[in-house]
C-alpha cells in the first residue's frame, strides 16, 4: 500500500512537471498581439503571406511586417473571408483546449484515487511498515527485560532454547561450520504457562529486537491486508535481523485450511500463504527466528510444520509440583512472607495451576493481605486467595435455610468420609458449608503428588466419592437434591472416558470408542462411530459402573452412619473443617463409637475437637 502510494506521488510530481514546461513553451512561443481590425485591413491590402489557425488564435506571417498574433471572434468566418486570397493557410486543431480538459480530467481522478487510498489506508491501519515498528522491543529500551531467570519450572523447555540464544548472539559460530538452526518453533502449551514469557527471554537474553504479535493483527476486515503486513513485516525485520518475530495465538492465522472449501481466497488464507512464502523466503543466514504460540495445535495448518518452517515443536505443560515450587519463588521475591507460609505446602495443593495462575495466587494473597492492612502475607491468605481463584469468590451475601445448610452439611460430610475410607484416594484438604463461586459446599481433596497414569481402582474410588454426597442425602433424608448435579457430571465424564477410551469395560474389550480431542483445553474426547448395538452395550457399561460405585458409597455410609452424623454436626457449627481438624474427629468418633460400642479406649481427642465439646458426642 506504502509502495502504490509512492509511486502515484511519483507520477504526479512527473506530470506537474511537464505541465510547466509545456506552459512555459506556451508563452514563449507569444507574438505580439493585434487587433482583428488590423488583420483585416492586412487582408484587404494584400500585405500577408500566410496564417495558421489554431482555434480562435490566429498567427499570421505578414509580407514586410513582424510577425503578430490575433484572437478572432470566428475563425469560420475569416477562412471564407481569405479562402479566394493567395494567402498561403494552415488550420490546426485547438489541441490546447484538449491538453486543458484532457489535463483537468487527469488531475481530477489522481486526486480522487489520493484520496480513497488515504482513507482506506487509514481504515486498515495505515503505513504497514509503522503496523510492524509499533511491535517492535529493542533490547534494553522496556523497562521490565525478561530473563530466563525470570522463567522457573518448565527446565526441558528452557535448555532447549538456550541453544537458539546462542545462535542470536554468535551467528558466525554456526555458520562456520554449515550448521543451520532452525527458522521457526512453535511452542505449544494451556494458557496461561509461559510461552509469551520464554520468548521474551530467549530476546531479553540474545540482547536482539524482538517483534510482538497477536494471530488476529493480521486478520482483517480487508482481503490482502494481512498478506502485506505480513511482507512488511518480514522486511521490516530483516533490516534489524538478527533479531525475534513473535506470533502469538498463531492458530488464528494458521487454522486448517478445510479441503476443497478454501483455495486460498479467504483472508485468513491468503494471509498463511504469506506467512509460508516469507518463511521460505529468508535464507537461514538471515538470523530470523519466528516463534510462534499456540494452545490449539491440533487446529494448525499441517503445512506450518514443514521444514524450514516452524519445524521444531516445544510443548510446555502445567508445571509439576517441583515446577510449582521454584515458579513460587520466583514470584514470592516481590512480597513479603510471612514465617508460617511454606511455599512447599503451597505448590502441593495447586496442582494443576499454571504459572499465570501461580501468578495470579502470589498477587491477589498480597492484596488480601494489603486490604488487611498487614505488614506481610499470611498462610491463610493463601488459602483464601487459592480457594477464589479455584472457586471464585466467597458469597457472603447468601443466606442459607437452617434446613438447606443441614442437608448441605450431611452432603459434604458424606463426600468426606467416603474419601477417608477408600484406601487408594487422595487425602482431604478442606470441608466447607461456605457458598462459594457456584458451589455452595465444597470438599476437596489433596493429591500427594501429580499423576499421569491413574488405575481403574483409583478412578472408581473417585467416582465414589463424587456420589458420596448424594449418597449421604438419600440415606439422611430420602430424597436427592439440586446440589449433586456438579458431581454427577464428573462422574459421568469419568465413567464414560473409562468405559469409551480407557478400556476398562468388563464387556467391550481393549478397544478405544472414543478419542481424546488434541487439544489443551478443557472438552474430553469426541465418541467414535459404532453400531447401535455397541452404542448401548457402551450406555449399559456407564451405568452399570456408576451404579457399582454408588453402591459402594452407600455402604461406606451405612457403615460409617455415626461418623457421618458427628461430622456434619460439628460442620454444621463450624462451616470449614481443615484436613488435621478433620483426622481429630474422625479419631475422635472412633473411640468415642469404641467406647459405646466395645472396649475402652484409652484416651478421647474431644479435648482438641474443633466443634470444642459442643457437639452431641463430646
Ligand atoms: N514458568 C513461569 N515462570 C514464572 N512465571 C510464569 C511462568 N509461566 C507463567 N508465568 C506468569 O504468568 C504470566 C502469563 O504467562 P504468559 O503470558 O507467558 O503465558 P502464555 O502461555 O503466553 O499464555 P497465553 O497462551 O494465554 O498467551 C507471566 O507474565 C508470568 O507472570
Ligand atoms: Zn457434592
Amino acid at each position: 500500500m506504502a509502495q502504490l502510494v509512492r509511486n502515484l506521488f511519483i507520477l504526479f510530481l512527473v506530470l506537474s512537471g511537464l505541465g510547466l514546461v509545456g506552459m512555459t513553451y506556451h508563452l514563449e512561443n507569444r507574438l505580439p498581439e493585434k487587433s482583428y481590425n488590423s488583420l483585416l485591413q492586412d487582408i484587404s491590402s494584400n500585405k500577408i503571406a500566410s496564417i495558421s489557425i489554431t482555434g480562435n488564435l490566429v498567427k499570421i506571417v505578414p509580407t514586410e511586417k513582424e510577425r503578430y498574433q490575433v484572437y478572432v471572434p470566428d475563425a469560420q468566418s475569416l477562412l471564407e473571408r481569405v479562402s479566394n486570397n493567395t494567402i498561403k493557410i494552415t488550420v490546426s486543431p485547438d489541441y490546447s483546449l484538449y491538453y486543458f480538459q484532457g489535463g483537468v480530467v487527469v488531475l481530477v481522478l489522481l486526486f480522487s484515487l489520493l484520496l480513497v487510498i488515504y482513507i482506506s489506508g487509514r481504515k486498515t491501519g495505515g503505513d504497514d511498515m509503522k503496523f510492524a515498528r509499533e511491535r517492535l522491543i529493542l533490547p534494553g529500551t522496556s523497562s521490565d527485560t525478561i530473563r530466563f531467570d525470570d522463567v522457573a519450572g518448565i527446565p526441558e523447555a528452557r535448555e532447549e532454547l538456550e541453544e537458539v540464544v546462542t545462535f542470536l548472539k554468535y551467528p558466525e559460530r554456526f555458520r562456520s561450520v554449515g550448521a543451520t538452526i532452525p527458522r521457526g518453533m512453535l511452542l505449544q502449551g494451556p494458557p496461561g504457562t509461559g510461552k509469551t514469557l520464554l520468548a521474551r527471554a530467549i530476546a531479553g537474553e540474545a540482547g536482539v529486537p524482538f517483534y510482538r504479535f497477536s494471530g488476529s493483527d493480521f486478520v482483517e476486515m480487508f482481503v490482502g491486508v494481512g498478506a502485506s503486513r505480513v511482507r512488511d513485516l518480514f522486511q521490516e525485520a530483516k533490516r534489524n535481523a538478527p533479531c525475534i518475530v513473535f506470533i502469538d495465538e498463531i492458530d488464528a492465522v494458521g487454522t486448517i485450511r478445510s479441503a476443497g472449501a478454501s483455495d486460498g481466497n479467504d483472508e485468513r488464507g491468503q494471509t498463511l500463504n504469506a506467512l509460508l512464502v516469507e518463511m521460505d523466503g529468508f535464507a537461514t543466514t538471515d538470523s530470523i527466528l519466528v516463534l510462534g504460540a499456540t494452545n490449539r495445535p491440533d487446529i494448525l495448518d499441517p503445512a506450518l510444520r514443514r521444514p524450514g518452517r516452524f519445524d521444531r515443536q516445544i510443548t510446555i505443560l502445567p508445571p509439576d509440583v517441583r515446577g510449582r515450587i521454584e515458579i513460587l519463588k520466583t514470584h514470592a521475591k516481590k512480597v513479603t512472607l510471612a514465617e508460617d507460609v511454606d511455599l512447599k505446602n503451597i505448590a502441593q495443593i495447586t496442582s494443576g495451576f499454571t504459572g499465570a495462575e501461580l501468578a495470579s495466587l502470589v498477587n491477589e494473597a498480597a492484596l488480601l493481605a494489603a486490604r488487611k492492612g498487614l505488614p506481610q502475607i499470611n498462610r491463610v491468605q493463601f488459602d483464601q486467595a487459592r480457594d477464589r481463584i479455584l472457586l471464585g469468590v466467597e458469597r457472603k451475601g447468601m443466606v442459607l435455610t437452617e434446613q438447606d445448610k443441614k442437608i448441605l452439611a450431611f452432603h459434604e460430610a458424606g463426600h468426606a468420609i467416603v474419601a477417608k475410607m477408600l484406601p487408594e484416594s487422595d487425602p482431604i484438604h478442606k470441608i466447607t458449608i461456605i457458598p462459594r463461586g457456584r458451589a455452595l459446599g465444597q470438599t476437596q481433596q489433596m493429591p500427594l503428588g501429580d499423576r499421569y497414569a491413574y488405575g481403574k481402582r483409583y478412578l472408581m474410588n473417585k467416582i465414589s466419592m463424587l456420589l458420596g454426597g448424594r449418597a449421604a442425602e438419600k440415606m439422611v433424608f430420602h430424597e436427592c437434591t439440586t446440589q449433586a448435579a456438579n458431581d454427577l457430571v464428573q462422574a459421568t465424564e469419568i465413567a464414560t472416558n473409562m468405559i469409551c477410551q480407557w478400556g476398562m469395560g468388563e464387556s467391550l474389550g481393549p478397544q478405544a470408542y472414543a478419542v481424546e480431542d488434541g487439544g489443551f483445553l478443557e472438552g474430553g474426547g469426541h465418541r467414535l462411530a459404532v453400531s447401535n448395538e455397541t452404542a448401548s452395550q457402551l450406555d449399559q457399561e456407564v451405568k452399570q459402573l456408576l451404579t457399582a460405585c454408588y453402591n459402594q458409597a452407600e455402604a461406606i455410609l451405612e457403615r460409617e452412619k455415626y461418623f457421618l452424623k458427628v461430622l456434619s454436626q460439628i460442620l454444621l457449627q463450624v462451616e470449614t473443617l481443615d484436613a488435621e481438624e478433620f483426622d481429630i474427629i474422625y479419631r475422635c468418633s472412633l473411640s468415642k463409637k469404641a467406647q459405646k460400642y466395645g472396649p475402652k479406649q484409652e484416651e478421647s481427642e474431644c479435648a482438641v475437637c474443633p466443634a470444642k465439646g459442643n457437639c452431641l458426642h463430646c
